[in-house]
């Protein structure tokens, strides 16, 4: 296999969200979950998405998984390696995405990386530097309360200049509206002005094909889904990749129970799961609970064994911000985050012992210690939900098929749930 693009996410709902954009763009894509293993049977792709969960972790170990990653890519044949983070930005000074960007940079040998968190299908464009979610600065927006990454700052060139040891310059959208080549002039300025990275402004989609032909000229990039979409189109338009016939998977009706699980206590989440309560039952695990009581797994299992021969179950760890920040003072943030991801998991690993084969998480952090937990090695691409949200299908899980969809918490409308689990039935 030769791959035409390569990819790092750095978690797993990311990684479902780009890999759904490459597909809908044309590029025969899969999900795998960190480095597939050689006797891991994979189809003939062009791009192949790593998942990776290093988004919250500590800077050393995320540069260490991505730099490997990326030689896995490249010794694949990929040329251009994306590194994919999330369209909000998520981070904290101290990372990961700086130092992440820092060391793939130094073994690429390029000098000015671009770097686009840019996603107009879902609301984040980027002006001037600052992001943008729908019509609010990232600071004002609903991710001034997440547990684990609260963005306070919507001035990206500020925000990466915090996290990265370069110097962090500008590639704005005067720039970006005059197309390719003026942007990898400006970047050959900000090259020789010392810069390492340039946040490059996006809005439309045709500033995203602009960034996308800029980019390919480079041997890295970084961002989220819209710059993905610019590189597919990008590969398509030089004749790299021959544009393929989205071919989602839709495989054999997957039988039995459905379930949801929701870490997420993002806004869109917290009324996905209201709006849900309508029609299904929800089981609220208490946060409190799950940090002290060992048992507190076992008793939701039991809720849910009572339910689901019957109907889909929801169970949420989900709270408000104030309750959310109540608990991560009593206990650290990083404390809960770990605790209650753990007990997800565990719940999960449960639900799949019961015979659950579709299975909806909702939260980054909280997807990856579920997929973690089930072992699964890899997904193929189904039909899209929502934007940045597609059915995955097992590769090589040893449950038999399973459907998931991994929901960014912050992604969906209300009925998100429902839909979801019509399109899996
Ligand atoms: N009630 C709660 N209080 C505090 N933290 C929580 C609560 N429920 C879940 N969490 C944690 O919040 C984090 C949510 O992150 P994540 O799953 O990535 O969601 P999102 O996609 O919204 O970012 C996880 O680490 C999860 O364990
Ligand atoms: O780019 C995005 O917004 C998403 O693909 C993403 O990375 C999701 O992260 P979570 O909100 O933590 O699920």
């Amino acid at each position: 296999m030769t791959l035409s693009l390569g990819c790092i996410a750095d978690d797993y709902t990311g990684a479902s969200d780009l890999a759904n954009t490459l597909a809908k763009e044309g590029l025969r894509t899969i999900q795998t979950i960190g480095i597939p293993t050689d006797d891991l049977a994979l189809p003939e792709v062009d791009a192949i998405v790593v998942s990776l969960k290093i988004r919250s972790i500590a800077a050393s170990e995320a540069v260490e998984r991505a730099r490997a990653s990326d030689r896995w890519l490249r010794e694949r044949g990929a040329d251009h390696v994306m590194y994919k983070i999330c369209s909000t930005f998520d981070s904290t000074d101290k990372g990961n995405i700086g130092p992440v960007l820092d060391s793939l940079r130094a073994d690429a040998g390029e000098t000015t990386v671009l770097v686009t968190p840019a996603f107009p299908q879902t609301g984040r464009t980027v002006y001037q530097g600052n992001l943008f979610v729908g019509a609010a600065p990232l600071n004002e927006s609903p991710l001034k309360d997440h547990p684990l990454n609260p963005m306070h700052d919507a001035n990206l060139v500020r925000v990466l200049a915090r996290q990265s040891a370069a110097a962090v310059g500008l590639v704005d959208l005067a720039i970006v509206a005059r197309g390719a080549e003026a942007i990898v002039e400006r970047l050959a300025r900000l090259a020789s002005d010392g810069n390492g990275a340039a946040i490059t402004d996006a809005v439309f989609e045709s500033d995203l094909e602009a960034i996308g032909a800029a980019a390919l000229r480079q041997r890295l990039s970084i961002g989220a889904s819209g710059l993905g979409l610019g590189l597919a189109r990008g590969l398509i338009a030089a004749g790299t990749v021959r544009r393929h016939q989205r071919t989602a998977v839709y495989g054999k009706p997957v039988a039995g129970p459905a379930a949801v699980l929701a870490g997420s206590c993002s806004q869109a989440t917290l009324k996905q799961i209201a709006n849900a309560e309508q029609t299904m039952p929800v089981l609220r695990l208490d946060p409190e609970k799950l940090m002290n009581r060992r048992d507190e797994a076992q008793l939701a299992l039991d809720w849910a064994a009572e339910r689901m021969a019957r109907t889909p179950v929801i169970i949420a760890s989900s709270s408000n911000p104030d309750d959310v920040s109540r608990l991560q003072t009593r206990y650290g943030r990083d404390a809960v985050g770990q605790v209650i991801e753990r007990s997800l998991a565990a719940i999960a690993e449960g639900l799949v012992e019961r015979g659950v084969r579709r299975l909806i998480v909702a939260g980054g952090e909280t997807s990856g210690a579920v997929v973690d937990r089930l072992a699964i090695p890899a997904f193929q691409l189904g039909q899209e939900i929502v934007a940045g949200v597609p059915v995955l299908h097992s590769i090589g899980s040893r449950h038999g098929d399973m459907v998931l969809a991994l929901k960014s918490g912050n992604f969906g409308g209300e009925s998100f749930f429902a839909d979801a689990l019509a399109i899996m039935a």
